[in-house]
């Protein structure tokens, strides 16, 4: 299978799936979605893999979401938004195999949100989470929102997505956010241990505790399809131009002439 936005290696069982964008902090366009959707069903429906891996290249950061270089009202792929978003995310949810995202930096915005949907996730004290939509003129309308409800409680979901705060991998453990915070240095070498020990477990049953822990919040599939049509509503505003042109120009937004 050829690549070229990701990286794909099995090590000792375990499948690394490296999102290979650092110019870009690893944010995601069309073709890296659907990059990683392939690898994700090739790990999950390979006998010789037990744990998927998901990774950002680099240093300074796991995934910062969709590339705004790409985003123009639309983004450059294919899906409701330009992004096959729900895709990605159904994919993460289905294969029947533990996912671990491994964050080494920032996971901002819909790069967040890939590892809020990740079965485990192990970062190192260098990581930074947060969400940035509403800064941005963006939201995630489905597992972004509701289901890191679920994760982290109603109260800091909404703080985390109303006010874009950033919290360091010791802030996310403690909230639930990650499961494990490593010194930097240590964070792979322990990633891979731990995909390991899932690659001892019975597969059978990590797959149907899997599908059981999604069973509980399948409901939200249907909501995100909904939601995704009503962020294309709203990425053909002005107001959602405003977010990624500021971006872009690199200055504050102008969201207050926008209220309705
Ligand atoms: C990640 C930052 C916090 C890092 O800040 P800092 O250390 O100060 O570095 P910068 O100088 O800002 O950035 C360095 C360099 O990287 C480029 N870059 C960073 N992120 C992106 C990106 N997402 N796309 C394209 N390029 C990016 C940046 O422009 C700089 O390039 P230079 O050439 O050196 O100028 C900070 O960079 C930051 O906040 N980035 C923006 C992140 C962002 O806006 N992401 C999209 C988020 S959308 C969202 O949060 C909600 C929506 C959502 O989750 C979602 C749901 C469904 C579908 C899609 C999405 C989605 O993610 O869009």
């Amino acid at each position: 299978m050829n690549f070229e936005d990701i990286l794909y290696e099995v090590r000792n069982g375990v499948a690394w799936i490296t999102i290979n964008r650092p110019d870009k902090m690893n944010a995601f366009r069309g073709q890296t979605c659907d990059e990683i959707i392939r690898a994700l069903n090739k790990a999950g429906y390979d006998r010789d893999v037990g744990a998927i891996v998901l990774a950002g290249a680099g240093d300074r950061a796991f995934c910062t979401g969709g590339d705004q270089s790409a985003h123009s009202g639309n983004y450059d792929g294919r899906g409701t938004i330009g992004l096959p978003m729900e895709e990605l995310h159904t994919a993460i949810r289905d294969v029947p195999k533990p996912v671990i995202a491994r964050v080494q930096g920032f996971a901002i915005g819909g790069g967040n949100v890939l590892a809020t949907i990740c079965d485990l996730t192990i970062c190192s004290d260098k990581a930074q989470f947060g969400q940035v939509g509403p800064k941005m003129g963006s939201v995630d309308p489905g597992y972004g929102t509701a289901f890191l409800a679920r994760v982290v409680g109603e109260k800091k979901a909404r703080e985390i997505w109303y006010l874009n705060r950033r919290y360091s991998g010791a802030e996310a453990v403690a909230m639930g956010l990650a499961n494990f915070c490593f010194p930097h240095e240590q964070l792979d070498a322990e990633v891979q241990k731990i995909g390991e020990e899932l690659c001892e477990r019975s597969p059978t049953a990590l797959a149907i505790a899997k599908r059981s822990f999604n069973a509980d919040t399948a409901h939200q599939a249907g909501i995100a399809g909904l939601g995704m049509y009503a962020l294309k509503l709203y990425y053909d505003t002005e107001e959602s131009r405003e977010g990624v042109n500021a971006l872009k120009d690199k200055r504050k937004p102008e969201f207050r002439k926008y209220a309705k």
